[in-house]
Formats: C-alpha cells, structure tokens, sequence
C-alpha cells in the first residue's frame, strides 16, 4: 500500500531555518515562491537579465537576484524554469554554486532521468511535484486547501532529503491534500505519458474531434462549442468531485447510458494499443530525445503547431463566446 504523507508528517521548521531560491517565476516559480513566503521561508527568486517577471515578483513582496546570485546565496535551489531550458542555465550558472551540503530540486524529473543533469555527489537532490498547474497551486493555498503532490529523493548526501522534501511540500500546500512517495523515473514517464495521452494531448484532441464533427454536419460552431468544450470543465468538476460514478449520477440516465455504450467506440482498442506505443517511446527516451533537438533546432514543430492551432475555428468561436462570460477572469 502506497504511503500518503499529510501535514503532520512533515517538520517546516527545517525549511525555515534555510533560504530558497526559486529558479524561474513561471505557472510553478510564482506560485510556489508566494506559497512558500506564505508559510514563512526565506526565498529568493533567481531571474535572467532582463526578465519581464522581476517587476511582478517584487510587486508580490519577493526577494530578487540574478540566478547565479541566487544560487550562491541559497541553501535549496528549485528549478523551475522550462525544462528545456534547465541543463543549460544549470550548468552555466546553478553548478558553479552547488557547493557541499546544498539542495537541488525540481518539480519535474525529465532532466534528472534522462541525463541532461548531472549533479555533483555532495547535495542532495530531489523533487517536490504538484499535480496541479500553478495557478491552481496559489488559489488552493489561499483558499486554505492544496493539491496533492508527489516526492521523490534522487540523492540523499546530508541524510534529510526527504525531510527537506516533505518541507517543501507542506510549505506550498500539497501536504493538505496528501503527498505520495515516488521516483523520479515514476514521476517523468507518468507526468508526460499523463499530459500526453489524457490531460493536454487527448482531451484536446477529443474536443476537436467532436466539434469538427458536428460542424462539418451543418450544426452551429457555437452550439458545437458549448456541447465540446464550454460543458467539458462542469462534467470534469463532477468527476473531480466525486469520481466517474458522482458525474454518472448527476447526468441523465440518458447520458448515463450513452456514456456506457458508446464511450468504448470512441476510446476504443487501436486507441489503447497507440497509448501504449506512447509509453514505450517515453520509458525508451525517444520522446526525450526528439523534444531536446526540437529545442537545438529552436522549436520550428511546436511554433508551427502553436500558430496553427491558435487559428482553429474553435478559438476563434471560443473567443468571441467567452467576451460574454463576465464571469472569466480576463
Ligand atoms: N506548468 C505547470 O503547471 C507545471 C510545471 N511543472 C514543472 O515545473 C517546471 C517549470 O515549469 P513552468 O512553471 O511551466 O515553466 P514556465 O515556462 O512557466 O517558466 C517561465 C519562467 O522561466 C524563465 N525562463 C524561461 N527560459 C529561461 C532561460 N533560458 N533562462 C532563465 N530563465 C528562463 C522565465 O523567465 P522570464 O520571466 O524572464 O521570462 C520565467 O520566469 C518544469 O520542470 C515543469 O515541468 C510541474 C508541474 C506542473
Ligand atoms: C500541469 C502539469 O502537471 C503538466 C501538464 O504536467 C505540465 O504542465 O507539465
Ligand atoms: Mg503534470
Ligand atoms: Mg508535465
């Protein structure tokens, strides 16, 4: 039985006796950095020449410093800038400081597990990971709740490693809702198989899928993008809330039946195996590999992706739709 760790298993006063350094104020650098200010550490953000976020870090109260500044003066040092940027910006400016008895840490293991960063033997390493976008993170902090996490230790060399982590862990929330103990293999290969094939990638493609569909067939983009999309987040909470058998009791018994008959047509076997041929080229490194030279080539697939995805019709209907939902924040 897996173990969960929750508030009472973990000591704050351990981080609060260190300084951290929040490589990155990103979704996860300025959630975290405001959570663990919150909870009464000393951070400091570590930020490239020019970065369009120091005003904001500052405006949110914290500390800081160019990130080769940051590094030497902290204890811990969390990385959470893109992961493709992270091997070179380590080595130029995190290494240098990565003196005996330090922390590295991450929220994602990709360059632990798949080599693009190599620590020295004297730190300790290891990774706090929310399950959980960053904004998210922050609202659920404030809001007195968390979300749950996962903590992996990669190097124990001051024999706190998993103190530090679970720290860590309580200082931004994820104690609150429960933190699992896991790999840093467990963590990459499940995090991307997960953003991959069901939370980004499949469901996107599901709500594209679906909305071409009923286009194509002559009905509304718009009544095609509140039954797609719009309706996709209020069916999501009830699963979010009380699992598949909460939502299949809060929709119709039509719906209900519609789910069970033909939910397997659409997620069907071929769609099973491809999931499977997914995880075998993130556990093999070929997805690794293609992500870090789409990197060395300056990301020419994901740019072309990006712009043409932004043209779908589903953004621009959602576009103009969402102006008279007052109730988004802008
Ligand atoms: N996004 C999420 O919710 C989650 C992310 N993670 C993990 O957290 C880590 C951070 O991800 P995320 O928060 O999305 O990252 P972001 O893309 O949001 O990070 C943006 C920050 O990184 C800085 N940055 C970007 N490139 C460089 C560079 N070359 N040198 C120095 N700083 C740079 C930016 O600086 P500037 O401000 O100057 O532009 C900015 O502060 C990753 O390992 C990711 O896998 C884990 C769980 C969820
Ligand atoms: C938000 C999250 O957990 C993701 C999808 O794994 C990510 O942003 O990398
Ligand atoms: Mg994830
Ligand atoms: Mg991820």
């Amino acid at each position: 039985m897996i173990r969960i760790y929750y508030d009472q298993d973990a000591d704050l006063s351990i981080l609060q006796e260190r300084t951290v350094a929040v490589i990155g104020y990103g979704s996860q650098g300025r959630a975290q950095a405001r959570n663990l200010k919150d909870s009464g550490v000393k951070v400091i953000v570590g930020l490239r020449p020019g970065s369009s976020s120091a005003e904001l870090a500052r405006e949110d109260g914290l500390a800081t410093a160019p990130i080769g500044e940051a590094a030497r003066e902290a204890d811990i040092i969390q990385m959470l800038i893109p992961d493709e940027q992270q091997a070179e910006v380590y080595a130029g400016e995190i290494a240098p400081h990565l003196k005996a008895g330090k922390a590295l840490m991450f929220s994602h293991g990709f360059n632990i597990h798949f080599g693009q960063i190599v620590p020295p033997q004297e730190v300790d390493v290891f990774m706090v990971a929310p399950k959980s976008p960053g904004p998210m993170l922050r609202r659920l902090y404030t809001e007195g709740a968390g979300v749950p996490g996962l903590i992996a230790v990669y190097q124990d060399y001051s024999g706190r490693a998993r103190d530090l982590a679970l720290a860590y862990a309580k200082a931004i929330g994820l104690t609150r809702a429960g933190v699992f103990e896991t790999t840093f293999r467990e963590e990459t290969e499940t995090d991307l198989f997960g953003e991959q094939c069901v939370l980004c990638g499949g469901v996107a493609e599901l709500i594209k899928a679906g909305f071409e569909t009923l286009v194509e067939a002559g009905y509304a983009p718009e009544i095609a993008y509140f039954e797609c999309l719009h309706e996709l987040k209020l069916i999501v909470d009830l699963i979010y809330e009380g699992g598949l058998t909460e939502m299949r009791c809060r929709v119709s018994n039509t719906a209900e039946y519609g789910d069970y008959r033909t939910g397997p047509r659409i997620i069907d076997q071929r769609v099973r195996e491809e999931m499977k041929r997914v995880l075998a080229e993130i556990q093999s490194g070929q997805f690794a590999r293609e992500w870090i030279l789409e990197n060395k080539a300056n990301q020419p697939v994901l740019k072309a992706m990006r712009r043409r995805e932004r043209e779908h019709q589903i953004e621009r209907v959602g576009k103009e739709l969402r102006k008279m939902m007052s109730w988004l924040k802008k």
